[in-house]
């Protein structure tokens, strides 16, 4: 299989006069996980709308496979992007949400089989937890090249964050997933390369990650 590459550079983010991201380059490669840490308020979210397009900064280049893309979400193949917060309607069924992002619910049930019983139910009926849990499987199985996931271990009991990891090591196998969250353990153990988004608006790229987290102030 072909390998495909994301790129983000040069975004320019400001929300009055905010700076907030201003020096930015990252790279997912299909066949990758790529983690994406920094603290509270640093600008991740943001990052990853610009580079969905849902987003406009000041400026942004997303570039696949060295083609610029103003819109990437209109790709319908290329990627999709779980943000931090429910997306999908509290009043449709599993089964009808499986549907609309053409994941076979038996995937899911493949993966979690205690969601079986899900099938039927409005996503707002659902546990938080689960809900979460279903919108990010929604998202990591989707027939994309590439995912963006914003906090996927958010809400999640440990044991489920254990097996949401093999999942994502399942799916890194031919996509690229483009990874965010505070769950530094996870992402660490998952990443094949992780940046880490510095005041102010700045990715690095971490050599030695456990050791930079720490000297850099993000781990205590
Ligand atoms: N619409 C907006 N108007 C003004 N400021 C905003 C807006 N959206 C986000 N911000 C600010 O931009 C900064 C970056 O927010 P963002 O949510 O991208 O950070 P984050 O790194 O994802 O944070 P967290 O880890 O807490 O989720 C924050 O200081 C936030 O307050």
């Amino acid at each position: 299989m072909t390998k495909r590459v994301l790129e983000a550079d040069s975004f320019w983010l400001e929300y009055g006069s905010t700076k907030i991201l201003q020096n930015i380059y990252l790279r997912v490669e299909t066949g990758q996980t790529v983690g994406l840490l920094g603290r509270n308020g640093t600008g991740k979210s943001s990052l990853l709308r610009m580079l969905f397009g849902t987003l406009r900064g000041q400026s942004q280049s997303v570039r696949v496979d060295q083609k610029y893309l103003s819109h990437p979400y209109q790709h319908k193949t290329l990627l999709r992007y779980l943000p931090q917060h429910p997306f999908v309607p509290p009043n449709l069924r599993v089964e009808a949400a499986c549907h609309a992002y053409e994941v076979p619910f038996a995937a899911l049930e493949g993966y979690f089989p205690e969601l079986g019983k899900y099938h039927t139910e409005r996503l707002g009926d659902l546990s938080g937890g689960a809900q979460r849990l279903v919108e990010t499987l929604l998202i990591l199985l989707s027939p994309v090249d590439f995912v963006l996931l914003d906090e996927p271990f958010s809400h999640l009991a440990p044991v489920v964050v254990e097996r949401l990891e093999e999942v994502i090591r399942a799916q890194a196998q031919t996509k690229g997933i483009l990874l965010s969250d505070h769950a530094y353990r996870p992402v660490l153990n998952l990443s094949d390369v992780v940046y880490l988004l510095v005041p102010v608006g700045r990715t690095v790229l971490l050599q030695d990650p456990l050791e930079e987290l720490r000297w850099r102030g993000y781990l205590p």
